[in-house]
Order: structure tokens, then sequence, then C-alpha cells
């Protein structure tokens, strides 16, 4: 379990929750729409502060990113994992592909 683990676990908690209690909840009850609205706002004020260049605002955005992000996955039902498994899936082609190109001994 790390740390987007645990995220995802806790916004999978607020599903269906009091949208009172929690501004996740609030949020998910929405719906997927808002929810892909409100992470798109949130990608494009990191984008803002990565051409600005200011380091320490993109590491905040970027986590604000990362959240609205799984929020966005909870609202359509896609895990975490489904997306690691993807980037697996690829690291696992670029290495054949590595392969294919390493000119032989
Ligand atoms: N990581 C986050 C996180 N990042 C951002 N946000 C919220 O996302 C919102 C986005 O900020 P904005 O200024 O864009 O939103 P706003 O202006 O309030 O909203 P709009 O009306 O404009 O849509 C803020 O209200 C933040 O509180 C987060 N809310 C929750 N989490 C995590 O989710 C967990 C559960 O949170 P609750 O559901 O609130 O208990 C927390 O323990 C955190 O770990």
């Amino acid at each position: 379990m790390n740390i987007l683990h645990d995220l995802e676990a806790t916004i999978q908690s607020r599903k269906g929750a009091d949208p009172s209690s929690s501004w996740t909840a609030k949020l998910l009850s929405k719906g997927p729409e808002k929810c892909a609205e409100k992470f798109g706002e949130e990608a494009i004020e990191a984008i803002i502060e990565a051409v600005k260049g200011d380091r320490a605002k993109l590491a905040s955005e970027g986590a604000d990113v990362l959240y609205h992000f799984l929020v966005m996955l909870a609202a359509r039902e896609v895990s975490l994992d489904e997306v690691l498994n993807e980037l697996a899936r690829r690291q696992g082609l670029s290495g054949v592909a590595e392969k294919a190109a390493r000119p032989k001994p």
C-alpha cells in the first residue's frame, strides 16, 4: 500500500457519503462529468506553474492533480491498478523494443 493507494481507498470510502461531510463526497455527488471538469481545471493550474517555473507551487498543484485524477477514476469505476498495469505493460513493450534495437554481439 503506498500513498496513492491509501488516497484511493479514502476516496472510495467517500462514495455515497453525505456531501456535506467531505469535499470528496461533495465532488463525487456531482457526477463523473464534474469530476473530469475539476481534474481539467487542476491540470491547467499545474501547467501554469510549470510554465512559470515555480517549483514549490508546481509540486503543490501536482498534488491537486493526482488527487483529482484519482477522484475522476473513482467516479468512472476505474482503479489505480488498471492505470499502473497499463504503465507496466508499456514498460514491458519498450523493454522488447529496446532489446530488438540493441545490436547483436
Ligand atoms: N488531497 C486532497 C485534496 N487536494 C485538493 N483538495 C480539495 O480540492 C479543492 C480544490 O480547490 P479549489 O480551490 O479548486 O476548489 P473550490 O474553489 O473550493 O471549489 P469550486 O467550487 O471552485 O469547485 C479544495 O477545496 C481542496 O480541499 C483535496 N481534498 C482532499 N484531499 C485528500 O482527500 C482526503 C479526504 O478528503 P475529504 O473528502 O475532504 O475528507 C483528505 O484527507 C486528503 O488526503
